[in-house]
């Protein structure tokens, strides 16, 4: 018997929870048949068309406009193409790590495939070195430029490191955020723990490690921009440092030959932010 309401005639009419049952015209706008609600409705009460030759004729079922219009009847509002849910909100996200841990690399990867992110370009005192650009890698101050840059307020955090200024500027954030785009900085762990002060949970934190402490020390050895007295202060400073990645959100290793796999990680991370439920909303 049911199978035979189902594959009926009785598959025209609709029926809906507490709605009057309604049978589909192609012609004519749907007009109420009967005023049963749904759970008063028994399946002897309903109404079965005779149709002797339903074995042979084809099933006539309402046409897609039919079946909207019918549907927007009954719920007494029309279906809009609007979003359901607005669009995510633009996140920063913090990539950190030790030294030789690969920031760099794993940020220049993520540049190349990832679309809608600015990385922000941090101002450094620090001379530049070999292959680097002024503007894309960091914009290259003087002493003097630096610290005019704390006095007047533009930069969001900024702090001294291996005797050399850092600091990220505050209006590159407000720009980039303000034409749609999430916003990416990339800091040691001394100014991913000040950028959690000032940040809160407004913002994404992401701890790279390597695989293992003499992967990432013999990565420092191999790129060859330290003197032997410079790699000891940075190996000595990124063993204290691991013991900070509790106040971090995530943690991404970034083995030996596996940059790719770290970055599909990050971005991972930033499409599961995208997706929340709760979004994060950020001040600065
Ligand atoms: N997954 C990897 N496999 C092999 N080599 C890597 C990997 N990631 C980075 N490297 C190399 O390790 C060295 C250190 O990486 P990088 O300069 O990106 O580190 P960093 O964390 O930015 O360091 P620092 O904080 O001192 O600037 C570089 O020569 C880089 O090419």
């Amino acid at each position: 018997m049911f199978r035979k309401l189902c594959s009926s005639s009785f598959s025209r009419s609709i029926i809906f929870p507490n709605k009057p049952i309604f049978f589909i015209s192609s012609r004519s706008f749907p007009k109420p048949l009967r005023h049963h609600s749904y759970s008063s409705l028994k399946m002897t009460d309903t109404h079965i068309p005779d149709n002797p030759n339903s074995s042979s004729s084809p099933i006539q079922s309402p046409t897609k406009p039919e079946s909207l219009r019918s549907l927007e009847f009954q719920l007494g509002s029309s279906f809009t193409v609007d979003p359901i849910i607005p669009p995510p909100n633009q996140i920063i996200i913090v990539v950190s790590g030790p030294s030789g841990v690969g920031k760099d690399a794993v940020i220049n990867k993520l540049r190349e495939v990832r679309q809608g992110l600015h990385f922000v370009v941090t101002a450094t005192s620090r001379p530049m070195r070999p292959g680097e650009v002024d503007g894309k890698d960091y914009y290259f101050v003087s002493r003097d430029e630096f610290l005019s840059m704390v006095e007047n307020e533009e930069l969001l955090e900024y702090a001294l490191v291996y005797g050399e200024y850092k600091g990220i500027p505050k209006k590159q954030i407000q720009e980039y955020m303000a034409k749609g785009e999430d916003i990416v900085l990339r800091v040691d762990i001394q100014g991913a723990q000040t950028l959690r002060r000032i940040l809160g949970n407004s913002a994404v934190f992401v701890f790279l490690v390597a695989e293992s402490e003499l992967a990432m020390v013999e990565r420092l050895i191999d790129r060859k921009t330290e003197s032997q007295e410079e790699l000891l202060v940075r190996v000595a400073t990124a063993r204290e440092e691991v013991r900070h990645l509790k106040s971090f959100d995530y943690v991404v290793v970034n083995a030996k030959g596996r940059l790719d796999d770290a970055v599909n990680r990050v971005e991972s991370i930033i499409d599961a932010e995208k997706s929340k439920v709760h979004q994060r909303i950020v001040r600065i």
